[in-house]
């Protein structure tokens, strides 16, 4: 008896196509990160028809105008056909139809198990995705979009690499950093005031004044001594010391406090001890974030409002010798103006029509945060990672304060500078990383746009080699149980098939 033919897989397409719907045996699962995919129900053979990748079908000029209008939308694919170009745009979600086609995910080479194949319809180019291998039951359906330096590929390494928070300012666009920057900076702002509402709790209630705990005051030659000790012993003496430990390993701001002349007296040290921890905390938050918003908004003139004591530059000058802040409040808008950025003139106003400069108290937490150089080539971004890390600071110092513990919260503080450092450089990195995967897109969308012939080239450098082995033993197999369209006219001279490099999406699959 003879055996039936096999029906050529990209007849099988065609009967698809003309059905308008969905071959059985696939189900649709949500993948963490990637949204919807598709799976196979059932096994399938290297070289079978799996589905159409249906959506609407438009001139390269009107995909290209909706693409510039609306960004990318992840469902634009420009192909070539017979020698002409086209976009098949299946942004809009239908109900009926074939319509699991355009949940399939990208796959990088190794994991690849679909070919999408361009077939010629009755005169209209349709794309349908064929098995590249074969398929096993549960398995992710998979193809390569062909398009080099996807932004959720560069996300997940910049996160991979620096953590969390360089993924937060890596590939998202600026209205969207300033988006996310409002938001941080009234979370910052509300935490702030939950912040001294606790603290105020804390103050009011006897038992919880962690600095009174301290047993033994210092006598003035004490903390004469103590202020030209050593990072280790100063660290050990208390929260009000933690400015020359950060002075100390900080050289450039060396001169802050050991300048400082008029050391405390035993009375002044206890004072400073009881009420210093507390309001450093609840001041600093404040001061960081205001210095924040007003480096990004000059016209932001309330967010200092509602400091207690503020003091120009000559107020402070004034108040003379006497004062052991004068020397810290000084620096407060030179400290500030590390955040502007320099190349900015508009910038400057933004603190010098402040009359607010940090107080002492500030300076206890804020050189270590603000000195950093570094960010002053990329304002936005330091000002994103300040108030993250200052959100951080607030809910952690606000912790151990809740702990009583005066040595773990000075430890904490002084820990977080350089963490905080190294995340703005981090993200400086990132940035710049972004920047050139920016420009690589803008490659690979320029690209397409030159011809059919150039189309390929994305493609071909991803998938070539492997392709390239293939195609040979295809084209040679291609009446048999293996076959794999190619790319010739087909007998009946009416489905027209273009393998792989001439499938390319124009430009990322999300907007960046
Ligand atoms: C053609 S759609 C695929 C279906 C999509 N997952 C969904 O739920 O609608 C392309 C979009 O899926 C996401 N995507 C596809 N492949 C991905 C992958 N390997 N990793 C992460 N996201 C992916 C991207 O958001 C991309 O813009």
């Amino acid at each position: 008896m003879r055996r039936k033919r096999r029906e050529k897989p990209e007849d099988v397409a065609i009967s698809m196509v003309k059905r308008k719907t969905d071959r059985d045996g696939f189900y649709v699962k949500e993948i963490p990160q990637k949204g919807r995919g598709v799976f196979a129900k059932v096994k399938f053979t290297k070289g079978e028809f799996l589905l159409q990748y249906a959506g609407s079908l438009l001139s390269v000029n009107e995909g290209d105008k909706l693409e510039e209008e609306e960004g990318s939308s992840g469902f634009r694919f420009f192909i070539s056909c017979k020698g002409k170009e086209f976009c098949i745009d299946a942004t809009e979600e239908r109900e009926t139809g074939p319509i699991l086609g355009r949940l399939v995910n990208h796959g990088e080479k190794n994991e690849v198990n679909v070919k999408p194949s361009i077939l010629d319809f009755e005169g209209t180019p349709v794309i349908c995705l064929f098995a590249l291998t074969d398929i096993a039951e549960g398995e992710e359906l998979l193809y390569d979009y062909g398009v080099s330096n996807l932004p959720w590929k560069q996300q997940a390494k910049a996160h991979n690499e620096n953590g969390s928070t360089s993924s937060v300012a890596t590939g998202i666009s600026a209205s969207l950093k300033k988006d996310i920057l409002s938001s941080l900076e009234k979370r910052v702002s509300d935490q702030h005031s939950e912040l001294i509402s606790s603290v105020i709790d804390t103050e009011d209630s006897p038992e919880s004044n962690a600095s009174t705990s301290d047993p033994t005051p210092m006598t003035e030659s004490e903390q004469n001594e103590k202020e030209s000790s050593s990072p280790t012993k100063i660290s050990a003496e208390g929260l009000e010391t933690f400015s020359l430990v950060m002075d100390t390993k900080e050289p450039s701001y060396g001169d802050v406090s050991t300048s400082d002349s008029q050391p405390m007296n035993a009375n002044e040290q206890n004072e400073e001890r009881s009420s210093s921890q507390e309001k450093d905390i609840s001041t600093i938050g404040t001061k960081i974030s205001s210095s924040v918003m007003h480096t990004e908004d000059p016209s932001n003139s309330n967010a200092l409002n509602s400091d207690p004591q503020p003091m120009t530059v000559s107020e402070r000058n004034k108040k003379g010798s006497s004062s052991p802040d004068k020397d810290i409040t000084v620096e407060g808008p030179e400290i500030c103006s590390l955040l502007m950025d320099p190349e900015d003139p508009s910038d400057s106003s933004a603190l010098t029509s402040d009359s607010q400069p940090m107080t002492a108290d500030d300076m206890k937490f804020a050189p270590k945060i603000l000195m950093k150089e570094t960010p002053m080539k990329h304002t936005e971004v330091s000002s994103l990672v300040l108030n993250l890390e200052t959100e951080n600071v607030l809910k952690d110092a606000s912790q151990l304060l809740n702990e009583k513990s005066p040595l773990s919260l000075e430890k904490y503080m002084s820990d977080i500078g350089s963490e905080i450092c190294s995340l703005i450089m981090d993200t400086e990195d990132s940035l710049e990383c972004n920047a050139s995967t920016i420009d690589s897109q803008l490659m690979t969308q320029d690209i397409p746009a030159k011809g059919p012939e150039t189309c390929s080239l994305v493609m071909d450098n991803e998938v070539s080699e492997s392709d390239a082995s293939t195609s040979e033993s295809e084209s040679e197999s291609s009446h048999s149980d293996d076959y794999v369209p190619e790319s010739d006219y087909s007998e009946d001279g009416e489905s027209y098939v273009i393998p792989l490099p001439r499938f390319t999406q124009r430009s990322g699959c999300v907007s960046v």
